[in-house]
């Protein structure tokens, strides 16, 4: 039993990111009981850092490594390793961007020959002249930027999680400098977050200093990291968009924290939870009891749409579709899936929108109108004055509201409706409610603005891109406290899950109507109360992320797990694959699912 336990640690440690807070408190009985934890972080960031200098063939004798050092305990993590680099001969200097430094780290570098460059002229460290001239100052600051660029690594220990607001001073200047400054990263997708290659390899010491570590937001200076370091567990911003895309490879070093004490602000799902949430046929079935899915999507301007939806949806498990649109999509998904039924009748989840182009029309009029009938029934009356036909509306069977349907959603509906924009949609249906914000915010600060969507509509909200951020009421709330307005004024209250199964691949037209139809389908065949709309929409992103990475080949992700610092999993380069079209995603679902569920 004592493997399982192990099992089911590890595969917490590498699924759950828990918050700033929360970690200090994980680490606060560790510490009392005289834990060095300091001492450890350390040891196994200048291990991983001699590891990728050696996998670059740099001999440690030969190589420059310039430590970026702020005054907290990561500054004092990035002195104690440098420490251990510097004594192990290799060149490093340690680069203070704050006033002070980590004193016995500070005093055990120079000890060990290390050099140190002081940019504030204000700084108070011990044998170091301050009070240099403005001129001087800035000096120091372009010969530092310039060391740094001309290193064979930069270990970036300026903020971990004492990090608030964005980086401001001397280290948002170093960090702009050698980084970027507010933009999401833009590099080549490579599998296991694997860098080019290319000097100055960047490592991070517990978070890339700058990006928002509860939030993954990107609103300042950053230095996107090839390998970040992280101690006794992930943070969120090691998961969550777009801080996840500058993390590079993660390390996670386990301080065997009381992770079954805390709550995890952020999981990913894995194949395990998605096998879970697929309905295996039983006995008895029938096709009506293997779940109904409902299209209505397409249109004469996007008919392939309802075609791409209804054959994802159809192959995802369940004994039926039923499809409704005009007779060119009629003809077409009646072509690709003869299985399909036309016209209304019961079923277990509605597919709307996908393919049905947003605002007035002509063409689809008939389409939107169908549409917009159907939503009526899962609007809710505000929040003060709950009707009697909120009972009717909780009852509704569960609604995915994809592209042309968002901005037809009812002012608040109840959790089993899942709205599933980009970054683009999103930021419309939230203008639409007096927000301001447009698709590159959405883009920066994703998460911050799904829960705002979720708190204005009521919605479970599924947030598309490389990594898809799903938010939501967890399992068990009940709806008496909800209709006193008691969700998503506390963020504990609401469950955030993400998965990062995709490769970038995935990044291509059509591939969001195969996804509603997964979706779709996955809440049809859900006849379990205990799971979340959430954790199914999330499940659904990791079905059509893993018959992407099957279509096209890939072992690439936009988010993978950590390697446990210590295990054999050494890091090994693996497939890039090869471009697909959404339709490859489909043909790959029946593969998925064998895959998973043996
Ligand atoms: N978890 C664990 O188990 C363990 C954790 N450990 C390590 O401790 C780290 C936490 O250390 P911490 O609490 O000292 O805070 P830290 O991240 O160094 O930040 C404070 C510094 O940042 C600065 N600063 C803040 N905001 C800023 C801004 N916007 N712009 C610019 N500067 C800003 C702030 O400056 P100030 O505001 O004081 O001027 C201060 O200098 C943690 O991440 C991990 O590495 C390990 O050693 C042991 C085990
Ligand atoms: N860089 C990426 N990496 C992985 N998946 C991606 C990436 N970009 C987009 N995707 C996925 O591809 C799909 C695109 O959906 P969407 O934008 O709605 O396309 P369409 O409207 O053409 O169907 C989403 O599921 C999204 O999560
Ligand atoms: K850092």
């Amino acid at each position: 039993m004592a493997g399982q336990t192990d099992e089911n640690r590890l595969h917490v440690l590498r699924h759950a990111a828990f918050t700033a807070r929360d970690v200090r408190e994980m680490e606060r009985p560790l510490l009392e009981n005289g834990v060095p934890l300091m001492r450890m972080a350390s040891a196994a960031t200048a291990h991983v850092v001699a590891e990728m200098l050696e996998d670059e063939g740099v001999a440690l004798e030969e190589s420059n490594i310039v430590l970026l050092a702020g005054s907290g305990d990561n500054g004092g993590d990035g002195l104690f390793a440098a420490t251990m680099l510097a004594g192990n001969g290799a060149s490093v200097t340690a680069v203070a961007v704050g006033r002070t430094l980590h004193g016995e780290g500070f005093a055990a570098f120079v000890r060990a020959g290390g050099k140190v460059l002081i940019l504030d002229p204000a700084s108070e460290i011990p044998g170091c002249a301050a009070g240099f001239s403005a001129g001087e100052a800035g000096e120091r600051l372009r010969a530092a930027v310039e060391l740094a660029q001309h290193a064979h690594v930069i270990i970036d220990a300026m903020t971990g999680i004492g990090l608030s607001g964005a980086l401001h001073g001397i280290a948002g200047t170093v960090a702009s400098s050698l980084g970027v400054d507010g933009t999401i990263p833009d590099r080549t997708a490579l599998p296991a977050g694997d860098s080019t290659g290319e000097f100055p390899l960047v490592v991070a010491v517990d978070v890339p200093s700058g990006v928002g570590v509860d939030d993954g937001a990107i609103t300042g200076p950053y230095i996107p990291a090839d390998v970040t370091v992280t101690f006794g567990a992930l943070k969120p911003c090691l998961m969550l968009p777009p801080a996840a895309y500058a993390c590079g490879r993660v390390t996670l070093v386990d301080f065997s924290f009381d992770i079954d004490g805390h709550m995890p602000f952020v999981e990913a799902v894995s194949g395990d939870n998605a096998a879970e949430t697929v309905r295996l046929p039983r006995l008895a079935d029938t096709k009506y009891l293997r779940g109904v899915t409902g299209l209505i999507t397409g249109s004469e301007r996007y008919p392939g749409a309802a075609v791409l939806s209804c054959k994802a949806a159809a192959k995802t498990n369940i004994g039926m579709i039923r499809y409704m649109g005009p007779q060119v999509c009629r003809d077409m998904v009646l072509d690709a899936v003869p299985e399909a039924v036309l016209g209304k009748g019961r079923v277990q989840a509605w597919v709307v929108g996908s393919g049905v182009p947003t605002g007035e029309t002509e063409d689809d009029d008939f389409q939107r109108e169908t549409i917009a009938k159907l939503l009526t029934h899962y609007a809710l009356s505000s929040d003060d004055d709950p009707d009697d036909d909120d009972d009717l509306a909780y009852d509704m069977p569960p609604l995915v509201v994809d592209a042309g349907a968002l901005d037809l959603l009812p002012d608040e509906v109840p959790p089993q409706v899942v709205i599933t924009p980009h970054a683009g949609e999103l930021a419309s249906l939230l203008t639409a409610r007096g927000e301001d914000v447009d698709a590159s915010d959405v883009q920066n600060e994703p998460l911050h603005w799904a829960l705002r969507a979720h708190e204005l509509t009521g919605a479970t909200v599924l947030l598309k891109g490389a990594v898809t951020i799903v938010v939501g009421e967890p399992a068990d709330t009940d709806r008496e406290s909800d209709a006193q307005g008691g969700f998503a004024d506390d963020e504990q209250h609401v469950r955030v899950v993400v998965s990062g199964r995709a490769p970038a691949w995935l990044g291509t037209a059509g591939a969001g109507d195969v996804l509603a139809g997964m979706l779709g389908a996955l809440l049809a065949q859900q006849d379990d109360e205990d799971v979340s709309a959430p954790d199914v929409a999330a499940c659904a992103a990791y079905l059509h992320g893993y018959a992407a990475a099957q279509a096209s080949q890939s072992d690439q992700r936009g988010f993978t797990p950590p390697t446990i610092y210590g295990s054999d999993d050494r890091h090994l380069r693996t497939k890039l694959g090869h471009p697909i079209v959404a339709s490859d995603v489909i043909g790959m679902i029946p593969a998925t699912f064998a895959e998973l569920l043996s």
